[in-house]
């Protein structure tokens, strides 16, 4: 099965109104062979639809419930209304920094659903479990946990993301990541059958304008969930183009 690619940024707490402007040769890279999608702050989310209608703009967290008591939390609603098409949930940051549960993951990416919005599942392993020879379980076991109901390739997207690899410039091998996102895959199967080979599984981790063409071809990885990288045009455009280019020939 093709799936198309998609490569993501998550600007996490970075950006303000003047980095917007990154985002118009971002959104003009996006028109072509791969989807392309930005997950913003969300102060910035009105301004950043405001300045490239029609692209993909997203945030980074949502609360599971429609509204209530939640004193500085966004509902699916908030977001769609400001603008955003999509939001990242269960990003291993907000795992450890707010103690996300796997459970309330699952209600965010459902609350998503209900708003007809699309989500990005972020799972990944620590050092320590990679460490301990429980990176596969680990994994696994998350995607059990926090797999929405009605989970469906065209509104959702899982992101493997280890968490050693985010922002520190260490990647796993190529050949590990196409053995976790064949265990990914072989997961979803096992929980949603066919669907799974239409789901796409993104690689984020460290990915560079160097790495990427190796990382988004190996197999069942489906793109990229870019942080560092996506802040800037001159460093996200040369991912995008890695995304769609096929290798025809490798190296021995
Ligand atoms: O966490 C990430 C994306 O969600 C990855 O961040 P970096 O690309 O900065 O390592």
């Amino acid at each position: 099965m093709t799936r198309r690619k998609l490569v993501a940024g998550n600007w996490k707490m970075n950006g303000d109104r003047a980095a917007l402007a990154e985002l118009v040769a971002i959104a003009a890279a996006g028109a072509g062979a791969v989807d392309v999608a930005i997950a913003v702050p969300a102060t910035l989310i009105a301004p950043a639809v405001a300045l490239v209608p029609g692209f993909a703009i997203g945030g980074e967290d949502v609360h599971p419930a429609e509204t209530g008591a939640h004193t500085g939390c966004l509902s699916a609603a908030l977001l769609k209304e400001a603008g955003a098409s999509f939001c990242i949930v269960g990003h291993s940051e907000r795992r450890a920094d707010c103690y996300e549960t796997d459970a309330e993951v699952k209600a965010k990416a459902e609350a998503l659903h209900r708003h007809a919005m699309r989500a990005i599942l972020c799972v990944g392993e620590t050092l320590a479990q990679r460490d301990a020879g429980q990176a596969e379980a680990v994994v696994t076991g998350q995607i059990a946990a926090s797999l929405p109901e009605g989970a469906a390739a065209d509104w959702l997207s899982i992101a493997y993301e280890p968490v050693w690899a985010i922002g520190t410039g260490r990647t796993p091998t190529v050949a590990d990541v196409a053995a976790m996102h064949g265990a990914i895959r072989a997961k979803l199967r096992a929980l949603i059958g066919a669907e799974a080979d239409a789901m796409r599984i993104l690689y984020g981790g460290s990915v560079t304008a160097e790495n990427a063409a190796a990382l988004l071809h190996a197999g069942d990885v489906d793109g990229a969930l870019v942080g560092g990288a996506s802040l800037t045009a001159a460093k996200f455009v040369p991912i995008v183009a890695a995304a769609g280019q096929r290798i025809l020939s490798r190296s021995p």
